[in-house]
């Protein structure tokens, strides 16, 4: 298999958000979890993403299992790496979109990365350096109380400053509309000026094609999806890749018994839970309790097993910003936030024992952690559920298929889980 475009995702909704897009924009695409074992068989594809779960973990860890999948990716004939970041710059002043950035860089002969988490698509959107989501600066809006990376400050410059050793340049949005000419012009510029990146200003699709344009040229950037879009666009027009439908082998039903597991706190996620309760059972953990050590696990799992027999239930860890800092301020925000992922990871796992096959996973760091439980290799990419989120049919599970929805937790629409569960069959 030799592959055009390699990505390496520090989650694996973010993975999946991606691998939708290339797929929407005509590359066959294949997910995979971390570094393939070399027995399973991958489709033929364009593209490989593959998922890492380093958004939140330290940033030499986080370099070293990007740099592993990097050179993976370059050992199948990846001549463009991707690394896909959250559309909202999910991080730290410690990193790790900069030491990731740097440390790819630096093992590929690039001297300077392009760097842009906008996605017009589902509202983000780059101006003068700002972020801003659905319209507000990324630190008046929701994930400003992000429970492990509360982004406090629009400028996405000065957040990359801090966890980078080089400095961080800027291609407004004058530059990118005058083509790629113009943002190469910048970009050599920049380099010369000594920057090792730049953040990209994007409003536009259009935009975001004429980034592709450029970053493709060298040998890595940084982004979220709207980059994947410019970069398969870029290698669709260069007649590198020919277009192919995407749609798929991914939707053959699978039958079984269906689960939403939620461990979002965003905004989106909260929503889309109180509208579940209207039309399926939803049990709300007592998170408190869970971390205090009482058996939440079996008493959730009872529970479902009471009802799931009828139709889908969902189990949510997900709370509100005040309940969230009050579990925080006892344990620590790391402590609270792993053990909680191990719960619901685990409560994912006992209800896959249980019969259920088709299953919806909400949050970035819940869905590592639940993957990782049921210790998936790949995925197949089906059809797109709302933006950002595709359906994904498992790769290398020895004919026990299963139907998996990892939704990021600030996508899809306030009626995501049931209009999930009915593409999921
Ligand atoms: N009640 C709670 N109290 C404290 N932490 C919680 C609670 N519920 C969930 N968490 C933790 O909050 C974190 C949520 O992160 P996660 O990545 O799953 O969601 P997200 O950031 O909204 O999604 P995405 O990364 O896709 O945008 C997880 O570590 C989860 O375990
Ligand atoms: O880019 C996004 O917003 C998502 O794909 C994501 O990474 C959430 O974890």
């Amino acid at each position: 298999m030799t592959i055009l475009l390699g990505s390496i995702a520090d989650d694996y909704t973010g993975a999946s958000d991606l691998a939708n897009t290339l797929t929407k924009n005509g590359l066959r695409t294949v997910q995979t979890v971390g570094i393939p074992d070399p027995s399973l068989a991958l489709p033929d594809v364009d593209a490989v993403v593959v998922s890492l779960k380093i958004r939140s973990v330290a940033a030499k860890d986080a370099v070293a299992a990007a740099l592993e999948a990097e050179s993976w990716l370059r050992g199948r004939g990846a001549g463009h790496v991707l690394y896909k970041i959250c559309s909202t710059f999910d991080s730290t002043d410690l990193g790790n979109i900069g030491p990731v950035t740097e440390a790819l860089l630096s093992v590929s002969g690039g001297h300077i990365a392009l760097v842009t988490p906008a996605f017009p698509e589902t509202g983000r959107t780059v101006y003068l350096g700002h972020l801003f989501v659905n319209g507000q600066p990324l630190d008046e809006s929701p994930l400003k109380d992000h429970p492990l990376n509360p982004m406090r400050d629009a400028n996405l410059a000065r957040v990359l400053t801090r966890q980078s050793r080089g400095k961080v340049g800027l291609i407004d949005l004058p530059t990118v509309t005058d083509g790629a000419d113009a943002v190469r012009a910048r970009l050599d510029r920049l380099r010369a000026e000594g920057a090792a990146a730049a953040i990209a200003d994007a409003v536009f699709e259009r935009d975001l094609e004429t980034l592709g344009k450029a970053a493709l040229e060298m040998p890595v950037s940084t982004g979220a999806s709207g980059l994947g879009l410019g970069l398969a666009r870029a290698l669709l027009r260069s007649g590198r890749a020919s277009a192919s439908d995407g749609e798929n082998e991914a939707i053959r039903p699978v039958g079984g018994l269906a689960a939403v597991v939620a461990g979002s706190c965003s905004a989106a996620t909260l929503k889309q839970l109180d509208a579940a309760e209207l039309h399926m059972p939803v049990l709300r953990l007592d998170t408190e309790k869970l971390l205090a050590g009482s058996d939440e696990i079996s008493a959730a799992i009872a529970w479902a097993g009471e009802r799931i027999g009828e139709g889908p239930v969902a189990i949510a860890a997900s709370a509100a910003p005040e309940v969230v800092s009050r579990l925080q301020a006892r344990y620590g925000r790391e402590a609270s936030g792993h053990a909680v992922e191990t719960a619901t990871a685990a409560i994912a796992g006992e209800l896959v024992e249980r019969g259920v096959r088709r299953l919806v996973v909400a949050g970035g760091e819940t869905s590592g952690a639940t993957v990782d439980r049921l210790g998936i290799p790949a995925f197949l990419i089906g059809p797109e559920i709302a933006p950002g989120v595709p359906l994904l049919r498992t790769i290398g599970t020895g004919g026990n298929d299963m139907l998996l929805t990892l939704k990021s937790g600030n996508f899809g629409g306030e009626d995501f889980f049931a209009t999930a569960l009915s593409m999921m069959r």
